[in-house]
Formats: C-alpha cells, sequence, structure tokens
C-alpha cells in the first residue's frame, strides 16, 4: 500500500525533483518536476514517471499513468497539500482536505470521530477547567463547522488555523502520541489493527510519526515522508528521522530552531503533566517550521566547527515546572524566555531584566560593535577567498529571501513551534489520573529534542 499511497497523494509541487520516501521498497522514489501537475483546480493527476536507475529498480508496482478527479472543489478552494499525514483521498472516496486564506478544512467524515473531534474544540472556547485552558494555547485557532458541497453533496468540514499559512517551505510533521492509539470504544479489530502498526517505535518511544516533509536547505528540494516509511522505524530510526526533518542530517543542529520547537513542547509537557480530565489517543503534535527562516541561521561559516564537548549525560527531562508566564516572559528575538543555557538541572530561563542573548551558536560576532563587526568583515572577505563564488552567491540567496520577506506582510518572529491536532480518539474522564499513556510519549519525545540541543552545547 505504501508505495501506491504515494502515487496517490495529491501533488502541487512547484519546486524542482520533489522527492517522496517510503520504506515499503527502502528506496527514495525520485520524481520528475514536469511530471506534476497543479491541481488547485482540483484534478489529481498521478504522478507516473520514475527514474528507476535512482530507485535500483526496486519501485517494481509503481503504475502507469493515472488520473483521478477530486470534483467540485468549491470556488477560491485549495486542496491542501501540504498534508502529511491522515486520510488521504483515496481514502475518502475523493473528499480532500481543503485550504483557504489561511484556514485548512478537515472534512469530517466518520460521524463519532467528528462529533469527538468538535465537541474538544468546543469544549475548549467555553471550559473553565485550567489545564483545558491551558491547552487551548496549544491548539490550531477554532473557525467552527462549514458545510460545503462536494459532489452534490453537504459535507461538514472542521475549520482550523492553518499553521504553516506564513511558510515560505514548511516543514511539517506529524508525531502520533501513545503508546496506545486505540480508544475505549474500538472493536476488536481496530485493537489488532492499532497494535500491529509502528510496533517498535510506539513500543520504544510511545509515539511514532505517520509521516513529514521536508524542504531541504542544501538543496532547496521538498521530500515527502509517507506512513510506510513511518512504520518501518525503530527507536533509533524514529531519532534519525526527526534529525532529517530539522535538516540536521546535513548541517549542524540550529540551535534557534531547537529552542523555538522546544519551547512550544515544553508548554505541551507541562500541560500533559497537569491535565486529568481528558484521555487523548491517537492525537498528534504537528511540528511545523519555515525553511526558508531556518537558512538564515545556518551560515557556512557557522558550521565550520562542532562543539568538542561530549554531550550532556542525563535519564530525564529536563523540563522544571516553571511558570509558563516566565516561559513566555521576555523581549529577545525569539520570545521563547529560554536563556540560551542548558544544565543538567534543566533549561535557564532568562529573567525580563537581562539582556538581549543571541541564541546563535557560536557566537561570532556582536552586533553593535562596529569594530569588531569590521573585523569581522575583513576575516570573512580573506578566508572566503577561494570561495568567493560561492559567497556571492549565497548572499544573492540571502538578499532574495530578505526581499520576500520585506514584501510579505509580516515577519513573524517564531518560525518553528509545535501543536496538538486530531482529537478524533479523545474523551472527557472520570477517573481525573494523568493520562500515562500521552505524558510519557510527550516525555521520550522531548527527550531526544534535549538530548539533540545538549549537543549544541559549547
Ligand atoms: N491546523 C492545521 N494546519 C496545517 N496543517 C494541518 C492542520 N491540521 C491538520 N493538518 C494536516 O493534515 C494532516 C492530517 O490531519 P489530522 O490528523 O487531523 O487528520 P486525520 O485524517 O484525522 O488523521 P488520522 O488518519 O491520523 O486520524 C496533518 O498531518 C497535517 O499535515
Ligand atoms: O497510520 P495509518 O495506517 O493511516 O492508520 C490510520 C490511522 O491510525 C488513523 O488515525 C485511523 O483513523 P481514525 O482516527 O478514523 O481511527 C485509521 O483508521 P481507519 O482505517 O479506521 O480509518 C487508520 O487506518
Amino acid at each position: 500500500m505504501g508505495k501506491f499511497e504515494i502515487q496517490s497523494m495529491p501533488v502541487q509541487n512547484t519546486e524542482k525533483n520533489l522527492i517522496y520516501h517510503h520504506h515499503s521498497t527502502c528506496k527514495k522514489t525520485y520524481i520528475d518536476e514536469d511530471q506534476s501537475v497543479p491541481l488547485t483546480n482540483g484534478t489529481l493527476k498521478q504522478v507516473q514517471k520514475v527514474d528507476f536507475t535512482k530507485t535500483n529498480g526496486s519501485c517494481e508496482c509503481l503504475e502507469e499513468e493515472e488520473e483521478e478527479t477530486v470534483e467540485n472543489i468549491p470556488q477560491g478552494m485549495e486542496i491542501l497539500t501540504n498534508q502529511v499525514a491522515g486520510h488521504t483521498i483515496s481514502d475518502t472516496g475523493g473528499i480532500a482536505m481543503l485550504k483557504k486564506n489561511g484556514l485548512v478544512y478537515k472534512p469530517l467524515l466518520k460521524k463519532d470521530c467528528a462529533e469527538r473531534e468538535v465537541k474538544i474544540y468546543e469544549h475548549l472556547e467555553t471550559t473553565v477547567d485550567r489545564s483545558l485552558i491551558e491547552m487551548r494555547q496549544l491548539v490550531p485557532k477554532f473557525y467552527g463547522v462549514e458545510t460545503l458541497e462536494i459532489k452534490e453533496k453537504a459535507i461538514d468540514f472542521l475549520v482550523l488555523e492553518d499553521l504553516t499559512r506564513d511558510f515560505k517551505e514548511p516543514c511539517i510533521m506529524d508525531i502520533k502520541i501513545g503508546r496506545r492509539t486505540w480508544d475505549q470504544n474500538a472493536s476488536y479489530e481496530k485493537i489488532i489493527a492499532e497494535e500491529k502498526k509502528y510496533h517498535e517505535c510506539k513500543r520504544d518511544l510511545g509515539f511514532c510519526i505517520p509521516g513529514f516533509q521536508v524542504y531541504k536547505i542544501t538543496n532547496n528540494q521538498l521530500v515527502k515522508y509517507d506512513k510506510e516509511y513511518g512504520k518501518k522505524l525503530d527507536k533509533d530510526g524514529a531519532r534519525d528521522a526527526i534529525k532529517i526533518f530539522l535538516n540536521a542530517d546535513s548541517h549542524h543542529f540550529c540551535r534557534k530552531l531547537l529552542v523555538q520547537l522546544l519551547a512550544a513542547l515544553w508548554q505541551i509537557q507541562h500541560f500533559a503533566r497537569n491535565q486529568r480530565r481528558l484521555r487523548l489517543y491517537a492525537t498528534s503534535i504537528l511540528l511545523v517550521y519555515d525553511a526558508r527562516r531556518l537558512r538564515e541561521h545556518v551560515e557556512p561559516k557557522k558550521l565550520a566547527k562542532q562543539s568538542s564537548r561530549p554531550p550532556l549525560t542525563r535519564h530525564r527531562s529536563l523540563y522544571r515546572p516553571l511558570s509558563l508566564a516566565q516561559l513566555n516572559h521576555g523581549c529577545e528575538r525569539i520570545p521563547t524566555g529560554f536563556s540560551g543555557q542548558l544544565t543538567p538541572d534543566g533549561p535557564i530561563l532568562k529573567s525580563p531584566s537581562n539582556k538581549l542573548v543571541n541564541l546563535d551558536w557560536p557566537k561570532v560576532v556582536n552586533n553593535n560593535n562596529t569594530w569588531q563587526k569590521s573585523i569581522y568583515a575583513l576575516k570573512r572577505t580573506h578566508s572566503f577567498q577561494n570561495n568567493y563564488d560561492k559567497d556571492v552567491q549565497n548572499k544573492k540567496q540571502t538578499y532574495t529571501f530578505m526581499l520576500n520577506d520585506l514584501c510579505c506582510e509580516s515577519k513573524t518572529e517564531v518560525w518553528a513551534t509545535a501543536k496538538l491536532i486530531d482529537f478524533a480518539h479523545v474523551y472527557l474522564s472520570d477517573s481525573f489520573d494523568v493520562d500515562r499513556n500521552y505524558l510519557d510519549g510527550v516525555d521520550n519525545l522531548i527527550r531526544i529534542f534535549e538530548d539533540f540541543l545538549s549537543e549544541t552545547e559549547e
């Protein structure tokens, strides 16, 4: 199913060399840009051309040209081509996730799932429970349910804020949380089916990765990894997949990126440790960041040296229940409140009176010091003499991006975050216990990110 899954994914690719990865063949599927067709009008032209030389001939099941139509997409709407996981058009008989004006539209096709999910979003709006009020900040903004006419049928859609709406090159990873991904009303068949999927990853980490996409900063390629890829991952594989997602397979970890994602994940962890009202089965954390912004922070100069210091070792999460107000406070460029220093006792948060801390690694130049700046520029000119063309090329690219950003309405300072999505199997609980199934997965995910962050320590 994995390889066909790829074939049937909606593809609207404006990038060169879109690549799909799937693990049923354990090979890359390279798709020629010319073969993908714009799909905003609702017509899906399935990708058919595969370069078998690059896949070692392993994609034996890929089909010849085939067309599938997603009919009657309402005026002004587009298929959500950035969907990385979840039900696909082939699962739903042609009804896709859609987007319009910074909003995403998720079709509510299964009655029970739909009722539960809508109920959660509605409940969050009116709740007086402290931890659920906290949860409200951790989910996409909810814009109600809208009925659209698709294939002459009235279909209800959940309308949510598009978490990637401001991103030029959206990198998105769907992480499904929990060892147990079936709810108390699941049939025997459903339990068996769920238990078989993503088995090792769920068993060892308490989460799994049903899909992700990444814009590689090395070559601007969009690479997609589907659920069949995710199903083959064990705990080391999952860690490597996250590295790939962070563009850290080809570059050193970007501290700014990690800090932003961790700031959001720590808030989720705080919520998961405190909430007693919900049983969160099969929900996802959606990690998102803009590769365009990542590029600004991984300049070649800064990649030249890696810390020789061994990473900090520890056995539990570095998170301490510090006040979220503190975590959110501050006037630094990335408003996470993180000071930039990680110690075995936890992340150090800065007090509002502290000076601005540049989270870049290594710290090359103090921007306020003109003299130092000139020295830096001189050194740069000298040391980059042999790389002059590359340097100019990089500068050009930077300026193009800057221009793009200037033309964009608002350049938000936070270009990476994590949010909770997919509440189709969430129930209100009477037991008032911590949801260990959920918290364990969150803790393990955070531990991986904290390990990555400690690798960036000097
Ligand atoms: N608010 C959002 N902003 C941007 N993308 C989103 C948003 N919500 C969902 N998506 C995209 O759609 C995908 C599927 O979403 P979701 O998990 O809610 O669907 P689903 O069909 O219920 O999934 P599943 O089959 O796992 O139950 C996500 O992986 C993500 O790529
Ligand atoms: O990762 P996969 O292989 O896509 O597995 C699917 C995933 O677990 C979905 O969350 C689930 O939808 P629900 O949330 O609706 O249960 C779907 O069940 P389904 O096959 O019953 O639709 C599964 O097939």
